[in-house]
């Protein structure tokens, strides 16, 4: 009988330590945009195995990197390929735990239906209940997934909610935290309404949730300021996170500054300015001064 309990150190640890979330999740279909920001163009390798194995080597040259340690990253979301991969010779899930003290995420989703509403909602996850039993023995204690919202569609802010809480639901039940993720475009033309219509949404199903089921929310910078806090108080809400979504670092950690108690949990805007190119010691001291600048922002 597996256990379903959450490991009650890395609760704590995600709850309430100072730092931030580490997004090395990037989907298939993100990949080759993430690898060619990373000096990899898209025509230097062909197939499926080649991407992967690549995008592997990125992601293991950051999580090696010295500045990458739980003193200040809380936890790492991960592709589920790279959860089935090895760093420096042991699962990473392991890697990660144990030699870096970071929390172990699992990115669940398998990507964005067609816009519906104003709105894409995640495709259908098929065999969900196997990955979450797959995730939470290899030590994952957490999930991700992602939604998109383009405009301020009630109706569709609505199908985006009802979607990501109805999954969490499953995640729960599976012993793990879900981290629930209705992403703004952040060149949605009435993105601070569609963040208005957004909170209420999410207040609204979080008040369905008992006592110990636990979600975090991971959320575009709204043009608000402040404008999630009660939710960073609500009983079920284990931590607010936000994404980058496209701002530069500089914009995102000078929003995230202005938001109290929200810490980061940034793909782009950590891998800024990393390149294959660069020798050890320039990938590290930049990949460093990045993770001091996003500890800092979400120190507030
Ligand atoms: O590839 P996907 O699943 O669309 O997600 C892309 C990225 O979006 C995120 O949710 C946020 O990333 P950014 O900080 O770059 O906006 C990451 O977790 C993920 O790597």
């Amino acid at each position: 009988m597996m256990i379903l309990e959450l490991n009650q150190e890395q609760l704590e640890k995600m709850k309430s330590h100072p730092g931030f979330i580490a997004a090395l999740d990037q989907s298939g279909g993100s990949t080759p945009g993430a690898l060619a920001d990373y000096g990899i163009e898209q025509d230097t390798y062909s197939g499926d195995d080649e991407m992967f194995a690549l995008v592997h080597q990125m992601r293991t040259r950051i999580m090696t990197s010295p500045g990458f340690s739980g003193d200040r990253i809380l936890a790492a979301i991960l592709f589920e390929d790279t959860m089935d991969r090895e760093v420096e010779g042991e699962p990473t899930v392991n890697y990660l735990w144990k030699q870096k003290q970071i929390v172990p995420i699992l990115k669940v989703d398998k990507g964005l239906a067609e816009e519906k509403d104003g709105v894409q909602l995640m495709k259908p996850i098929p065999q969900l209940d196997d990955l979450l039993m797959k995730a939470k023995k290899k030590g994952i204690f957490g999930t991700k997934m992602r939604s998109f919202i383009k405009h301020a569609n009630g109706t569709g802010i609505e199908a985006i909610v009802n979607q990501q809480f109805e999954l969490a639901q499953q995640m729960i039940a599976a012993g793990l935290v879900p981290i629930i993720e209705p992403e703004v475009d952040i060149h949605c033309p009435e993105k601070a309404m569609a963040e208005t219509l957004l909170k209420a949404a999410i207040l609204k199903h979080l008040e369905q949730l008992s006592k110990e089921q636990w979600v975090m929310l991971k959320l575009t910078l709204p043009e608000q300021d402040n404008l999630y806090s009660d939710c960073i108080e609500h009983s079920s809400v284990l931590r607010v996170v936000a994404l980058s979504g496209g701002y530069s670092q500089m914009e995102a950690n000078e929003r995230l500054g202005r938001n109290h108690g929200v810490i980061a949990s940034f793909s782009r805007a950590l891998t800024e300015g990393l390149t294959a190119q660069q020798t050890d010691g320039e990938f590290n001291t930049m990949l460093d001064e990045s993770i001091q600048r996003i500890y800092q922002a979400s120190l507030t």
